[in-house]
């Protein structure tokens, strides 16, 4: 769906993407990463909107910076970060406003805003100038700004920026059924891990310009399904402890107590190993380690 090999985009002097490149397949995708690591400057730089310094890619099957380009932003939907609604106009006014910037027909712009506006659950107040909508009102307004040309996929850019918990929930909610009722592809860029891990089924993390890591969602439950701790009745031996090298990566540990990533599928490998060398494996316990910590360790040791 999207592909890119060794982008780079600059702002004058300042290095906004070093040399990144990813490979995403259609689905939900969660571009991850902190204030100013990128995350905007990327999917600007895949709508077409910023020309990158260097690199290849497509988007779509259409490579960036080709003539077809523009063109593409016909088949993609961006909710940006910030809005810029008309406040004295209506969402439907607006949303089918949109739809003909987006190249729609004015009848087929009118129909689209009903009908999208109706999607993300704002039909009964659409003839209401959005300066007396909430937070939450207004970013489902730009939302189905993004969605109003049934785009193939969306750039959703911190769509649940400056909501409380339910309008995030209503929010992630309504990116699922994007994914599910329209078949459209997202790609979510969000600062919190909680939004990502929800909806995502691919995972990109971004920092400072760079990916640190990458990959499908179900990987990485799956490493981390692999996490346990292990105890055993003594201290090993320094040379039992390099061994356990064997099993998988040991986070940390000392003394008889190890918290270890399995590089095996069967965790019952570590009786095995305990066995072989003699030592007694007296507790093997799964560590419900949380998606954050991982992260933190994918992002130190990138
Ligand atoms: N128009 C601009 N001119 C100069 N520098 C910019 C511009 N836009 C972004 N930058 C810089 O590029 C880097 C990446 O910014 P970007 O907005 O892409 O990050 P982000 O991950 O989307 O963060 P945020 O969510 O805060 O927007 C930052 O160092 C930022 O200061």
């Amino acid at each position: 769906m999207i592909a890119f090999q060794q982008l780079e985009v600059r702002y004058g002097a300042t290095v906004a993407l070093r040399g990144v490149s990813l490979d995403l397949e259609p689905g939900v995708v969660g571009l991850l990463g902190p204030n100013g690591s990128g995350k905007s400057t990327l999917l600007k730089t895949l709508l077409g909107l910023l020309a990158p310094a260097a690199g290849t890619g497509s988007v779509l099957g259409v490579g960036l910076g080709s003539p077809d380009s523009t063109r593409l932003r016909a088949r993609i939907g961006y909710m940006p970060e910030y809005d810029a609604l008309i406040e004295d106009a209506s969402a439907y006014e607006q949303v089918a406003f949109w739809g003909e910037l987006s190249g729609l027909s004015p009848r087929q712009a009118r129909d689209r805003s009903h009908e999208v506006l109706y999607f993300v659950g704002l039909d009964e107040s659409r003839y209401r100038n959005v300066s007396g909508y909430s937070t939450g009102m207004r970013q489902r307004v730009k939302l189905a700004q993004a969605l109003v040309h049934s785009p193939e996929l969306v750039f959703l850019d911190e769509p649940t920026n400056g909501l409380d918990p339910d309008g995030r929930k209503r929010m992630l909610d309504l990116v699922l059924k994007v994914r599910a009722e329209l078949d459209t592809s997202v790609v979510l860029a969000s600062h919190l891990l909680q939004d990502v891990e929800r909806v995502a089924d691919q995972l990109v993390i971004l920092d400072r310009g760079e990916v640190k890591a990458s990959g499908s969602m179900a990987g990485l439950r799956r490493m981390l399904a692999r996490r346990f701790e292990l105890r055993f009745l003594d201290p090993l031996p320094p040379g039992d402890e390099a061994a356990l090298a064997e099993l998988g990566q040991v986070l940390e540990g000392r003394n008889g107590l190890y918290d270890v990533e399995f590089a095996v599928d069967d965790p019952a490998a570590a009786f095995r190993w305990a066995r072989a060398r003699g030592a007694v494996l007296v507790q093997l316990t799964p560590r419900h380690d949380r998606l954050d910590e991982v992260l933190i360790r994918a992002l130190r040791s990138a």
